[in-house]
């Protein structure tokens, strides 16, 4: 199977480059250029025909990369060509035509860069989110990722659980042997270390993944307080509606802010009030669901009618910030129910102390933000790993007490494996390896 596909951006552009893999390659390349294939990894200007025609397509630069020495470890070729819709379309028809050629799937030509051995997942992974990386902080951390700095950590907790398993197995397989004293020692101290590492690594305050897919910050507060409002003019645009009918917003709205490097995603929610209306409701329990799982609430109240108690007063925790807007309405004091509590005194509508309240969600960024340094999780997945490496550790470290081998060396065999997915290296013949390599049996 040979793949292709326009792997530069939609849209009209200077240039675009179109990526073919796979076994047909070389033949892709000749049958639209009609002539030698150009010499390896140099760029190459070259005529591109429509295939068995003389008509021509574009002038481009070809390279030509055999395998194994591609980014996918297959035969590969790029045709530079100009970017317009038309060039491309007719360069993929031509390709379509030519024998088992098809258009690559979303993440193909990486998906094979793995499955050739080139790439590990975790750099797979990283590739994707450096290519989504909308700040400079989510830049830094898939290029950091992209770097191994995350995968030799895996792997060196890998290893050294790979290296006590093979004294377990060993036991198992020679029970009439009893184990050194000081490698019993040695494994107990290994394991409690790796179980440390991995706390260490899972106490982080998920910061990984809020930079990969942004903080996230609630809007939320009662009708007409100007929650919309709000959220135009932090994304300087006119992303929900407004209007001083109360119960305008009913969905969630969502706009993508880069704040001082810092990705955010900022939801604009229904007005909280009692309803009778179905959909109003629908969207009201929306509103407090984004509040439960934001990592900052912006609690908007309107200054004239101060409307702060139940829910919304027990949404005000730490991750919280009482915005009072409409400042401008304002001729008295402050009902001293509010002034009681930390807030920020804004008007939309005048644009006034909004300066403010973004200084102090840079604050709250900041504190949440302050661990970025040894951030070695991005995702989920990464998490879910490890907690059950870890449990599987626990368990190891209790049955080692028993001496129950069979079942110790299971669960150290399952925690190992999780590791292993993390990374995506599960080979059993790495634990064969290490046996003979480092155990001196009949010893
Ligand atoms: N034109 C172009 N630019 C690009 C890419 C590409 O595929 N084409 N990349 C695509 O992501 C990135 C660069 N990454 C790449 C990674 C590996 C190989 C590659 O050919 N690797 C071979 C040879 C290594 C070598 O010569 O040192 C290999 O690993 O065997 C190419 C690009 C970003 N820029
Ligand atoms: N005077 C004054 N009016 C404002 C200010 N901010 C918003 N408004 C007005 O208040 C009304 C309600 O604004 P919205 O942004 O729609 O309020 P909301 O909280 O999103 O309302 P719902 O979606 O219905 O819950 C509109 O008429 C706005 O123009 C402000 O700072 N001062
Ligand atoms: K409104
Ligand atoms: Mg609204």
């Amino acid at each position: 199977m040979t793949i292709y596909a326009l792997s530069t951006g939609p849209g009209i552009s200077g240039i675009a480059i179109v990526r073919v893999s796979g076994e047909n390659t070389k033949k892709v390349i000749k049958l639209l250029t009609n002539t030698a294939l150009p010499v390896p990894r140099v760029a190459t200007l070259r005529k591109i025909y429509k295939i068995n025609t003389s008509e021509l397509i574009d002038e481009g630069i070809i390279l030509w990369f055999p395998g194994p020495e591609s980014y996918t470890g297959e035969d590969m070729a790029e045709f530079h060509i100009h970017g317009s819709k038309a060039v491309i379309d007719a360069l993929h028809r031509s390709i379509s035509k030519i024998e088992d050629c098809r258009l690559a799937n979303p993440g193909e030509f990486t998906k094979l860069a793995f499955q050739n051995g080139k790439i590990n997942l975790l750099k797979a992974e990283s590739i994707a989110d450096l290519i989504s990386a909308e700040t400079e902080i989510q830049r830094q951390q898939a290029i950091k990722i992209m770097n191994g700095k995350s995968a030799d950590k895996f792997n060196s907790l890998r290893e050294k659980l790979l290296k006590i398993l093979s004294h377990v197995e060993a036991k198992i397989d020679f029970p009439d042997e009893e184990l050194p004293k000081d490698i019993l020692k040695n494994i107990k101290k290994i394991s409690s270390e790796v179980i440390l590492n991995i706390k260490k690594i899972l106490d982080d305050q998920k910061v990984g993944e809020r930079i990969r897919e942004g903080f996230k910050i609630a809007i939320i507060g009662p009708t007409n307080a100007g929650k919309s409002s709000l959220l135009n003019q932090l994304s300087n645009r006119d992303a929900a509606i407004v209007s001083e009918i109360a119960g305008t917003t009913r969905d969630v709205i969502e706009t993508h802010l880069n704040i001082d490097g810092y990705p955010v995603v900022v939801s604009d929610t229904a007005g909280i009030r009692d309803s009778k209306n179905e959909i109003e409701k629908k969207g009201i329990k929306l509103a407090l669901d984004k509040a439960e799982n934001a990592d900052l609430k912006l609690i908007v109240i309107d200054v004239k009618s101060i409307d702060f108690k139940g829910v919304l007063k027990e949404l005000m925790d730490e991750n919280a910030i009482l915005v009072v807007n409409k400042s401008d309405l304002l001729k008295e004091d402050l009902s001293p129910e509010i002034k009681n509590f930390e807030h920020v005194l804004i008007s939309v509508k005048n644009n006034h102390n909004v300066e403010d309240l973004i200084f102090k969600i840079k604050n709250k960024l900041k504190n949440k933000f302050i661990t970025s340094e040894d951030i070695l999780i991005t995702r989920e997945r990464h998490r879910q790993h490890l907690e059950q490496s870890l449990d599987y550790l626990k368990n190891f470290e209790e049955k080692n007490e028993a001496e129950d081998f069979d079942k110790a060396a299971e669960d150290l065999r399952l925690a190992t494996r999780h590791l292993g997915m993390i990374v995506g290296k599960i080979d059993v013949e790495e634990i064969l390896g290490s046996i003979f390599n480092d155990f001196c049996i009949g010893k």
